[in-house]
């Protein structure tokens, strides 16, 4: 065999995987297809959406910028040129950082796409046209997901986006309408809107973020509302139409919206198409690769990590999830599942949360109560001027444990952690009262939360 272990796919998943075989001094290649390295975690996802939504942040955070902005064009686009500056400097230091850190450990890195010819070959396709085949002991998957782009829109890169054209943007639309209330859209909506777009929201949903809990997305419904953003909930896309430099988009209810630009996001394919999974008979559904919890496909040696198996979908379970197929693969340390995965949606205002909703609790038939604590309440929340922010616990009313952490505001996607170590150490809410925080800070809120649980338990003893 060539390899130890043949990586296919170089984002988040495949890097991690990678990493951790070499440190257990395995022979590791990463086969990419693209130019760069990084995968949707750098090239076309997280890190240059966080990146924009930066400048986007700074500004909201200096005040009054739509009004500062409208009349002038020029300073519109120089504020894009910002953010696409940012970006392109985050992304590239990031690169060199990975690929540091392959090279440093060994990892050979082989350009071009593969695509299985049996179980332990694959075959490598590169630009320029030169076929090699390669094989291994074992095989892990990491390709990763696109934008789901139906065929009865025309996407174009410059007026018909989706979530990775819309990156490459070089002129700041007067307008543009969002399809979609999922975490893409909402982030999209954040940025675009705090760059002073008049920003629109078409959904089929009442509400954005439907796995939320309602009176957090009621939170960033305001904070949209604020920055000008019109909403058409329970409304479905029937086509969207090119029309002089911008679009028109025609719903279901008759209605037509204009804008310079509309970008759709409604959810993502995975990349499987060309792998040619059959040949090695591994098994897949609707193209997403079915895996046991090690990760192994319907082939025990060969494993499939990150997007490519569906949710939770996100950069850092895919991380993770590399690291654990590569531990088991090779009769690492036991891996322990990761527990109480934390999600952070970069809107503005931030939003995170880690447990069970409050539906779910409901649904379990858990007897729970519920301790909020508002930004404002707190003075570093007044501090920093965050009067919207909201941190909610939900408990279990018997024992006191944590169920689940709510945020959303300044900082949400940090604060959570707090909440989840909490919860992974089998904390109580009485740790978190008995705790000391520093002062002033946000992080304090939880200890107001959680005294407000412990109020709301003597109120349900009465
Ligand atoms: C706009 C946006 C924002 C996001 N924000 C966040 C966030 O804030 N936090 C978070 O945790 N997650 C976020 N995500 C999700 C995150 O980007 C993905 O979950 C993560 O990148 C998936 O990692 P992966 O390694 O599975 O696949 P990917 O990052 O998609 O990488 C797969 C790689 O495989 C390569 N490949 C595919 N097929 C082949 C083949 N046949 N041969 C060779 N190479 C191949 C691709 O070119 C690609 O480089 C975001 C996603 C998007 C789109
Ligand atoms: N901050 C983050 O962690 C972050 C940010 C962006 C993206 N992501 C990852 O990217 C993934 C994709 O993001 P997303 O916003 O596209 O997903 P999402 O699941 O959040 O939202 C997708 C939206 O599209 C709708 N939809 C999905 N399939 C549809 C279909 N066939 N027809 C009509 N509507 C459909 C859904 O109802 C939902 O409203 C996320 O699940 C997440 O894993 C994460």
């Amino acid at each position: 065999m060539d390899f130890d272990i043949l990586i296919v796919g170089s984002g988040p998943a495949g890097q991690h995987a990678a990493w951790q075989a070499a440190r257990m001094g395995k022979r590791a290649a990463i086969i990419e297809r693209k130019p760069k390295i990084g995968g949707a975690g750098l090239q076309t996802g997280t890190i240059p959406s966080k990146a924009m939504r930066e400048v986007a942040y700074l500004l909201s955070r200096s005040g009054g910028m739509r009004q500062a902005l409208a009349p002038d064009a020029r300073s519109r686009h120089g504020l894009l040129a910002d953010a696409v500056r940012r970006k392109e400097g985050v992304i590239a230091q990031q690169e060199s950082v990975i690929l540091q850190r392959l090279l440093r450990h060994g990892v050979a890195l082989i350009p071009g796409e593969a695509s299985f010819l049996d179980a332990h070959t694959l075959e490598v396709a590169d630009a320029a046209g030169h076929v090699r085949r390669i094989s291994a002991d074992v095989i892990l998957l990491a390709t990763g997901s696109r934008p789901r782009r139906p065929a009865h829109i025309q996407f174009d890169k410059k007026s018909v986006l989706d979530s990775t054209s819309i990156l490459n943007l070089r002129h700041l639309p007067e307008s543009l309408l969002v399809v979609g209330g999922g975490v893409i859209a909402c982030e999209f909506v954040s940025i675009f809107a705090a760059l002073g777009v008049q920003v629109s929201v078409v959904d089929s949903h009442a509400q954005l973020l439907t796995y939320l809990s309602d009176d957090v997305v009621g939170v960033l419904a305001d904070s949209f509302l604020a920055m000008g953003v019109k909403f058409h909930m329970r409304e479905r896309v029937v086509a969207i139409q090119r029309e002089g430099g911008g679009t028109l988009t025609l719903l279901e209810s008759g209605q037509q919206l204009r804008a310079e630009a509309v970008l759709y996001a409604q959810g993502r394919e995975p990349n499987s198409g060309g792998l040619n999974v059959a040949r090695a008979e591994v098994r897949s559904k609707d193209g997403w690769i079915e895996v046991n919890p090690q990760f192994q496909t319907s082939v025990p040696h060969i494993y499939a990590v990150g997007d490519l198996i569906g949710r939770p979908a996100l950069a850092s379970t895919g991380m993770e999830q590399g690291r654990a197929a590569v531990l088991h693969a090779f009769g690492g340390e036991q891996h322990v599942s990761a527990e109480n995965l934390p999600m952070a949606v970069y809107t503005i205002p931030e939003i995170s949360y880690v447990g069970k909703t409050e539906k779910e609790v409901q649904q379990e038939g858990i007897p729970y109560v519920i301790g909020r604590a508002q930004f404002k309440d707190s003075a570093r929340g007044q501090i920093i001027g965050d009067a919207q922010g909201l941190l909610k616990l939900i408990v279990n009313a018997q024992n006191e444990k944590l169920l689940g952490v709510h945020i959303v505001g300044e900082q949400a996607s940090e604060l959570i952690h707090i909440g989840q170590l909490v919860m992974n150490l089998n904390g109580s809410v009485r740790d978190l009262v008995s705790n000391v925080f520093n002062y002033p800070t946000l992080a304090e809120c939880y200890k107001l939360a959680a005294l407000d649980c412990l109020h709301e338990m003597v109120e349900l003893q009465k």
